[in-house]
């Protein structure tokens, strides 16, 4: 969008240097943002684009104290010179962390608190507080406190918190992080007609592109070491290699038609599968490639590890929040579990490991009643991953976080120093293994957690959205450790949102919705089934469009053949 007025955002020469860094994190930051644009910050994990969102809402330096240099004003505010508080009147915020957020006793009086603290009076704020939380489907969860709400419930009360606020510039600091793929999906819609609407002006800091681009955004703003590499239109930008070479994912269907030799141009315009242009020769070359790629199938089966059996559990009496779930996890298995928000899917990890207790059921792991042992003793054969890293790192220094485990177990100190030193390694923190956790960026306090899992050498680690956060060159590092891990033998069960990671990593999804189990399949059958996609709140690969639009059948084919592809590929480099 060309606009003339004056900018609502503008950089001019800019730097951030955190007090606790040697170095600046922002570096002569040159930006204009301009009323009512839409613009996406895409960047490597730690590259500043948080220190960035934090800069223009008066984070930094005011609760992270630093020093700036250059000028930055804020719809007309020296964001410099500024509190919080001060600038909250200007921009809303919504975190990756929707933990952080919560101020109200329970989800009503949360979303109530902008409204209270500008005297909006009692009618007014019922209907205000209605409507979005309508808007973002929690409106059934209005006296839920917020330990009871599932991750994405928490992430859709953020963003009604922001909406009810009436601000110009409204900032998404990974806002799909938590959320399952359709409700990611309507809250791009929904950031999308807020937009429209009211004319704010949205920034979205996102690793999940594709997702972001499933409606328009004006401008992708690239970021890496502090600095803005890139700020270009999507489509010019998806033409060139800045994003591969910067390690973030491109659309699959992208790189589907990379692959098979169209090149990308910005006339291709391919910033929308549904839209992309697809001329008679492209088609033709996308059909040949599938048609000379043989999908291999692979159905060995191996002795059961985890059995469970008509699980049924609620939270209270008489709820059911888990009804009459079975399945069966065998030895050196990677499976996914996929679903809606508030499906069930933490609580059934919480079973598994023994932080809850079923209503009845069976949980057994090599044919041995689980049910029959405490938290502690399971957690010597399985290794749980919580979703949020800040609810599982009780120590400061990271170093001790990692080791807390391995103390009492009988190994020497330099027995704890070299194993915990080696995992640090394999989940690249090993740079920082002097630093306090709090100077860590969220996705690598993530990492942090998954260390000190792995540093146990569990037979089962059940990940609860392993790589929420990442982007995709820690992505790929931790998925392809995992896949390393899991071909040593170790059995691992993911819980994710990410249906990239499912399609590309496990062979096998079991699809949960509304406390049932309603599909146990290949990811890719899941991925090409319109219905259960519906069912499960979850969102068709743009892969599946790309084949029907290009008549390749069977769909969910050509998504096999591209991922065995895409991980060939990228195993040699290249
Ligand atoms: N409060 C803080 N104090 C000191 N250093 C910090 C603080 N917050 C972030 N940093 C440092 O600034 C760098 C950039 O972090 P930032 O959170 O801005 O990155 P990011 O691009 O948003 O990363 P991610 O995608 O992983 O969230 C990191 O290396 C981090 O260590
Ligand atoms: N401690 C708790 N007390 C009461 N209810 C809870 C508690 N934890 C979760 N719930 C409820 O149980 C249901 C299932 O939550 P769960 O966290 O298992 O969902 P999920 O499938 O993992 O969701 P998400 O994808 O959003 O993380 C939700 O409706 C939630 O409100």
């Amino acid at each position: 969008m060309i606009n003339e007025n004056s900018p609502i955002i503008s950089f001019k020469n800019y730097s951030f240097q955190y007090r606790a860094q040697k170095k600046p994190t922002l570096k002569g930051i040159n930006l204009d943002i301009y009323p009512g644009e839409r613009v996406l910050i895409a960047g490597p994990s730690g590259c500043g684009k948080s220190t960035l969102a934090g800069c223009i809402n008066g984070l930094n330096p005011y609760s992270n104290p630093g020093e700036c240099e250059g000028s930055l004003e804020v719809n007309g505010v020296d964001a410099t010179k500024s509190s919080i508080f001060e600038l909250s009147a200007h921009v809303g915020t919504v975190l990756q962390d929707p933990d952080g957020q919560f101020i109200g006793l329970t989800v009503g009086e949360d979303i109530a608190f902008a409204l209270e603290n500008s005297c909006t009076p009692q009618d007014e704020m019922h209907s205000i507080t209605k409507h979005v939380t309508e808007l973002v489907g929690i409106e059934h969860h209005l006296d839920y406190a917020p330990h009871e709400l599932s991750g994405g419930q928490k992430q859709r009360v953020s963003l009604a918190g922001v909406m009810v606020d009436q601000v110009k510039i409204l900032l998404f600091d990974e806002p799909l992080a938590s959320l399952d793929p359709a409700t990611g999906k309507q809250t791009i819609e929904l950031i999308d007609e807020i937009q429209q609407k009211t004319d704010t002006t949205v920034l979205i800091i996102e690793h999940r592109l594709e997702d972001v681009l499933w409606r328009d955004v004006d401008r992708i703003i690239l970021m890496n070491d502090g600095q803005i590499l890139a700020d270009l239109s999507p489509d010019e930008l998806l033409a060139s290699n800045l994003l591969i070479e910067n390690g973030i994912r491109e659309p699959l269907y992208v790189t589907a038609m990379r692959y098979a030799g169209i090149e990308i141009t910005a006339q291709k315009k391919a910033s929308h599968v549904d839209s992309v242009v697809l001329d008679e020769e492209d088609t033709k070359k996308l059909n040949q490639w599938f048609e000379s790629h043989p999908v291999l199938k692979n159905n060995d089966k191996k002795e059961a590890l985890l059995e469970v059996k008509n699980l049924e559990f609620g939270y209270v009496k008489g709820q059911k929040i888990l009804s009459d779930v079975s399945l069966s996890i065998s030895k050196g298995e990677m499976v996914s579990i996929v679903g809606k928000n508030g499906a069930g899917k933490s609580t059934f990890s919480k079973l598994i490991c023994g932080f809850e207790t079923p209503d009845s059921g069976e949980i057994l792991f090599k044919g041995k009643d689980l049910l029959k042992e405490n938290i502690r003793h399971r957690a010597k054969y399985i290794g749980y991953v919580m979703q949020n890293p800040n609810q599982m790192i009780s120590k400061t220094m990271i170093f001790e976080e990692v080791a807390l485990s391995l103390q009492n177990q009988g190994l020497s100190q330099e027995e704890i120093k070299e194993k915990v030193e080696a995992t640090l390694k394999i989940c690249g923190l090993y740079p920082f293994r002097n630093w306090p956790v709090s100077a860590l960026s969220f996705g690598q306090k993530k990492r942090v957690t998954i260390a000190s899992v792995l540093v146990q050498d569990p037979e089962l680690i059940i990940l609860d959205e392993p790589t929420a956060g990442q982007d995709f060159r820690h992505y790929t590092e931790i998925m392809e450790f995992l896949r390393k891990l899991n071909e040593q033998g170790v059995t691992i069960i993911m819980i994710t949102h990410d249906m990239h990671l499912m399609l590309e990593y496990t062979p096998r999804a079991v699809v949960f919705a509304d406390g049932k189990m309603i599909a146990d399949r290949s990811a890719a059958e899941v991925l090409c089934d319109p219905e259960l996609i519906s069912h499960a709140a979850l969102k068709e690969t743009s892969l599946f469009t790309l084949a029907n639009r290009c008549g390749i059948v069977p769909p969910e084919e050509f998504v096999e053949c591209f991922i065995e592809e895409d991980r060939e590929v990228r195993k040699h480099g290249c």
